[in-house]
């Protein structure tokens, strides 16, 4: 059985008690912690920037998975390494020479991710997946959380799922969302192995009783592609 990983979006958790929500998804067996990050012009939104990632990670054993949603992502990934990141994901959409950042990113040690908005297809990042550790797909448009998943995606996942197996590669497929225990089984059958989830998590009232669900229904999505051999 693949490896399910859940990784919290901490876009959804209170500001003004980030430590104390950090530390609920890692008591509840989170593996990742999910850190948007945004411009205001990739994406019309602001977040947090690498002085969250620094104060938190004096906090937290985690694994930080910095989802970089900046327009001049290439500027900024040695402060995003520096400050405490282990995966480093940028949009494929955002970065004029996506090879040259995914082995910078590599140069600091780091794990690099590439992430595709909902319509961009796969094919734009067959030409780096030997520079890839994690491919995240957006099942919904960047820029907020709390929005609804989009079943479009599904496809493009199983494609993913389909091309990383047939040549054998050792890449995570990340699926980020508008993804709650409901729904969550749909892109796991599909291929994917880490799940982001903001609000369906932070705004639960037990957030370890929904990290269980959402892995339980997660580990049927597995079982379900494998019986069925997807
Ligand atoms: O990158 C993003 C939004 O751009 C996400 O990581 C959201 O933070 C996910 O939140 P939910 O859709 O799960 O509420
Ligand atoms: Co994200």
């Amino acid at each position: 059985m693949s490896k399910i990983i859940i990784s919290p979006s901490i876009l959804s958790a209170d500001p003004a008690n980030l430590e104390r929500d950090v530390r609920l998804v890692e008591e509840a067996g989170a593996e990742y912690l999910h850190i948007d990050i945004m411009d205001g012009h990739f994406v019309p939104n602001l977040s947090y920037s690498a002085n969250v990632i620094r104060a938190l990670r004096k906090k937290s054993n985690l694994i930080f998975d910095v989802h970089l949603m900046l327009q001049d992502a290439d500027k900024f990934i040695d402060e995003f390494a520096e400050a405490g990141s282990d995966i480093i994901t940028v949009h494929q959409e955002a970065v004029p020479n996506l090879k040259e950042t995914l082995k910078n990113i590599h140069s600091f040690g780091k794990k690099a991710g590439v992430s595709l908005k909902p319509g961009t297809p796969v094919d734009m990042i067959l030409n780096v997946l030997d520079l890839t550790d994690v491919v995240l797909l957006m099942t919904v448009e960047p820029g907020f959380g709390g929005q609804s998943y989009l079943h479009q995606v599904d496809k493009k996942i199983s494609e993913l799922y389909k091309i990383i197996n047939n040549q054998n590669l050792n890449i995570g497929i990340e699926v980020d969302g508008g993804i709650t225990e409901e729904n969550v089984n749909r892109p796991v059958r599909a291929g994917a192995n880490i799940i982001v989830s903001g609000s369906a998590i932070f705004n639960s009232n037990n957030i370890k009783d929904t990290i269980n669900k959402m892995r339980k229904k997660a580990e049927q999505g597995v079982q379900e592609r494998e019986i069925n051999n997807f």
